[in-house]
């Protein structure tokens, strides 16, 4: 290091001896203390340059961060920018360093009142903000979905405070999350749409065979762990062949539908009634005695015959059977279908029990 401004000062012999030993002496001190101070301010001068370096690669290394980041001072005023931040909004940090969160016109009034009562208290409280946001942004040209993360912050030793805050753009994620979400809601409704049409008859829209077994075995669990009893009735359509053979199987199928409206007329809510085969129905009856269910399968013989139900003249005949003690589904079903089977032999458009 050179120390060039001592060397101003007049040498010591050069200089004509007027004022006599204590005046070389002061001019000496001077000297010395001139060429310290010159030694300080270089030292200084490093120190700048190499904070200011230092400076510039952290603002570098802010700017190659694809987050839009951003600084404000303890005025809440913008202290900086980076490039990302720039992009994001399609703004320039020199017109807006030094302003407030209010004098962002690229934000809406009640945003940007909202963020100067938020920045207060993060500042006050040093605490955190971290919400959701969207934000229009030129960058797709709509609205981009974001995280906003601010935090207030004070260093005791060095007296700094401010606010620090950035902006995640999370819009591929939540596209990617409604897109998922979207596909399970419609997996979902498909999932429940096969496991209804497992269980549904398509003519008559009523219960099939499997779901009718189903819901017996239901009614066993039920019933074994002390609840009600219940009974069920075996309906079918008689010389239902002669109607398919003399108005076609579109004529069948309209009497078969007719006969599914008698039955759920007749049946409660909470009963099932299901096509158990082809012209075959059946009846679960939660809580009915054999009685009652005898009672309900009469109703529904007379109401079939009621004019204008079916197009075509029609009778059933019904077995009828209660759950008893010891019951197995299949011994319950064989049961009523021997009741059926009497109803049949016995002159059909009957009930047997
Ligand atoms: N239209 C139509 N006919 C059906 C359907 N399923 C079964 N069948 C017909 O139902 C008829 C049943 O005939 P059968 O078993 O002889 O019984 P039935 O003529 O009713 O005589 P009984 O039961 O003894 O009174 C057959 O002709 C089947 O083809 C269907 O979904 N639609």
């Amino acid at each position: 290091m050179t120390c060039v401004v001592a060397d101003l000062i007049p040498d010591r012999q050069a200089m004509p001896d007027v004022a006599g030993e204590p005046a070389r002496q002061d001019i000496q001190t001077l000297r010395e203390a001139l060429a310290r101070s010159q030694c300080e301010l270089q030292a200084s001068r490093l120190a700048l340059a190499r904070q200011s370096r230092e400076l510039a690669f952290y603002r570098a290394a802010l700017d190659t961060l694809p987050t839009p980041i951003f600084a404000k001072n303890s005025e809440l005023r913008f202290t900086f920018f980076n490039h990302a931040y720039e992009d994001f909004f399609g703004v320039s940090r020199d017109d807006y360093l030094g302003k407030s969160v209010m004098e962002l016109d690229y934000l809406p009034l009640d945003e940007r009142i909202a963020y100067q009562e938020e920045d207060a208290r993060m500042l006050a409280c040093q605490s955190v903000a971290n919400h959701e946001k969207i934000y229009s942004s030129p960058l797709d040209g709509g609205g981009r979905t974001t995280l906003y993360w601010s935090r207030g912050f004070s260093d005791d030793t060095t007296g700094v405070a401010g606010l620090v805050g950035m902006i995640v753009d999370i819009s591929g994620q939540k596209a990617l999350q409604d897109g998922l979400r979207e596909t399970v809601e419609q997996l979902v409704q498909a999932h429940e749409q096969v496991r209804t049409q497992s269980l549904t008859d398509e003519l008559t829209q009523l219960a099939n065979r499997r779901a009718a077994m189903l819901r017996l075995q239901g009614l066993f669990a039920l019933t074994e762990a002390g609840e009600l009893g219940f009974s069920l009735i075996l309906f079918d359509l008689d010389h239902f062949k002669r109607i398919n053979d003399s108005h076609g199987h579109d004529a069948g199928d309209t009497v078969l539908q007719a006969f599914s409206s008698v039955l759920r007329e007749h049946c409660r809510q909470s009963d099932m009634v299901a096509r158990f085969g082809g012209e075959e129905f059946i009846c679960l009856l939660p809580g009915a005695s054999l009685e009652t269910a005898g009672h309900i399968a009469q109703r529904i013989l007379q109401a079939l015959q009621r004019p204008g139900v079916s197009p075509w003249p029609v009778t059933c005949s019904a077995g009828v059977a209660a759950f008893a003690s010891g019951d197995t589904a299949a011994g319950l079903i064989k049961r009523v279908d021997d009741a059926l089977y009497r109803a049949k032999r016995t002159g059909r458009n009957r009930v047997c029990c």
